[in-house]
């Protein structure tokens, strides 16, 4: 069992199991931007271990950054999302969109919506970890690793009021 804060957590998905979830995204992606260059786009903070697995796995070019964006408060996502790093130019680039996880959908909303500011010739989105039950929006989720139930869930870049992005597994609340 692992406490964090004033709650407790229990293992859920292994590194292993990690590993091989971000494989098989990876594989999936080389496959279909054969001919083309992607864009990576990590949306820090949550994201910065996904991104850093998922991109050492593309066997092509590619291109890295990062966006900040900011909704969760506790273990609830509070709807109101702050953007506290703005994308550089993404006009005409060929973009995935990095998550570590996709929950409400909110997050993604707001970055669908840069996005489709910013020009971009094309967009898709990558998450490690998704919560079907909880996701209230219709954007599709283009490369999934691990769907998972509607439990908060930390580890692998993921917090709880700041801590526990350092584990090299995912917990989830008891
Ligand atoms: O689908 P949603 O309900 O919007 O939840 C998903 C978002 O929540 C987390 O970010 P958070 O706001 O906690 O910021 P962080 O990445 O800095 O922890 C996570 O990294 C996603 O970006
Ligand atoms: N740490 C953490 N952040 C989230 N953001 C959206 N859902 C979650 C979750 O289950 N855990």
């Amino acid at each position: 069992m692992l406490q964090i804060h004033d709650l407790s957590f229990v293992p859920f998905i292994t590194s292993t199991e990690i590993e091989e979830a971000i494989a098989k995204v990876a594989q999936q992606i080389n496959k279909d931007y054969t001919h083309k260059t992607p864009l990576f786009l990590g949306v820090l903070n949550g994201a910065y271990a996904f991104t850093a697995a998922l991109t050492k796995k593309i066997t092509g070019n590619c291109e890295v950054e990062f966006t900040k964006l900011k909704s969760y408060a506790g273990t609830t996502s509070t709807g109101n999302i702050q953007n506290l790093i703005g994308v550089g130019n993404l006009k005409g680039k060929d973009v995935i969109v990095v998550e570590d996880i996709v929950d409400t959908g909110n997050t993604i909303s707001e970055i669908v919506k840069i996005l489709e500011a910013e020009e971009v010739a094309s967009y898709r989105i990558a998450t490690l970890c998704y919560k079907p039950e909880a996701y209230k929006k219709s954007y599709k989720i283009d490369y999934i690793g691990l769907e998972i139930p509607n439990k908060f869930i930390v580890g692998y870049g993921l917090d709880y009021d700041g801590l526990g992005r350092n584990l090299p597994e995912i917990y989830q609340l008891k």
